[in-house]
């Protein structure tokens, strides 16, 4: 047992001579969110497909759930939900019908299937529209339905592809409750997000897809260290201590009207002992000192705004690039 939900590696896949995966690496450990996170077009939905069997990847090997993608699809279906980004709830029935329908399709006793609907929708909020007509539900609802009907069948690994596009905020922020309480209740879950806040507020790893390869993979804190734009910002109420600090700090922007120090860091624990050190040393002390870190925005821009972006394992140092651009932003 590895410990992982989902594993893949090498994954391919073209359409005509499109590109759409290009040797996409993904390790997903049970019980964690993970955000598939790419502009349009990144080829997420792709990847949602493959992994759940539904598009046959021209090469790369592929564990869900322990069972190899090639060899038993059978065994990977029986281990997944998939909620799609079209939504598969039948308007002309009722929330209870459209649930039913998915209780046979996964052979429960008839007993046993009206019990998991009426659970389920109770789990989603929408016992009170249980008896209802799906077309009379909100997008929200027709969202929270789709997911109850891919919990029918109690699956330990779900896939959700763009669950909150199109949802007002207060809908995106149920899902994301939503989506909180499977993780807690031990479920693994693959999703796909345009949304960065999407993936910050949920995702335990974070991977950014873009020409059909991870730019960069990691907490969504791991991802805003790959920018540069990070300081440490020092205030000053006494003019004294705040020249003894910028003479100590030769590196940092000065304000010398409002007193503070911008001083370049990547936010890193390291690194900010290495500033109080110094400020130490000089006998000096901050008023105040705030750590800044470039927010997912900048990364995401910066790893898919420009192809001359490198990749994550040379992307620290370079500055000539929209990473750069992310710098300024961020300096503003
Ligand atoms: N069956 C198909 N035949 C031909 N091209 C396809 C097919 N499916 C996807 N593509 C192309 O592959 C690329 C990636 O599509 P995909 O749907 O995976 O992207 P995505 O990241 O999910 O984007 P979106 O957020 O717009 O859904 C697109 O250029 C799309 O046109």
């Amino acid at each position: 047992m590895t410990g992982l939900a989902i594993a893949a590696n090498g994954l391919r896949k073209s359409y005509g001579d499109k590109t759409v995966l290009d040797g996409v690496d993904l390790a997903v450990p049970t019980g964690t969110v993970f955000a598939l996170l790419g502009p349009n077009g990144a080829g997420k939905t792709t990847a949602v497909k493959i992994l759940s069997t539904l598009v046959r990847p021209d090469a790369g090997q592929v564990t869900v759930g322990g069972h190899d993608l090639a060899t038993h699809p059978q065994r990977v279906r029986a281990a997944i939900g998939v909620t799609g980004q079209f939504s598969a709830v039948d308007g002309l029935i009722t929330g209870t019908e459209n649930m039913l329908l998915m209780a046979d399709l996964h052979h429960l006793p008839k007993a046993e299937g009206r019990r998991t609907a009426a659970e389920l929708l109770a789990r989603l909020d929408l016992t009170d529209a249980a008896d209802r007509p799906a077309s009379t539900y909100s997008g929200g609802m027709k969202r929270r339905l789709d997911i109850a009907m891919t919990l029918v069948g109690d699956p330990r690994i779900i896939f959700l592809d763009e669950p909150t596009t199109g949802l007002d905020p207060r809908s995106r922020h149920d899902m994301w409750q939503i989506i909180r309480r499977l993780v807690a209740d031990g479920t693994t879950v693959l999703l796909t997000t345009q949304y960065l806040e999407e993936a910050d507020e949920l995702a335990d790893t974070i991977a950014v897809l873009h020409h059909g390869t991870i730019a960069a993979q990691g907490t969504a804190e791991e991802l805003k260290r790959l920018v540069p734009g990070g300081h440490v910002r020092l205030r000053f109420t006494d003019p004294a201590a705040y020249r003894a600090a910028a003479h100590a700090l030769t590196e940092a922007a000065r304000d010398d009207t409002a007193l503070t120090l911008a001083v370049p860091s990547d936010g890193s624990q390291r690194a900010l002992r290495s500033v109080l050190d110094r400020l130490d040393t000089a006998g000096t002390e901050a008023d105040e000192l705030t750590v800044h870190t470039p927010d997912l925005d900048d990364v995401f821009f910066a790893l898919t705004g420009n192809p001359a972006v490198p990749a994550q394992s040379t992307a620290s140092a370079d500055t000539d690039t929209a990473a750069a651009n992310a710098l300024e932003e961020n300096a503003r």
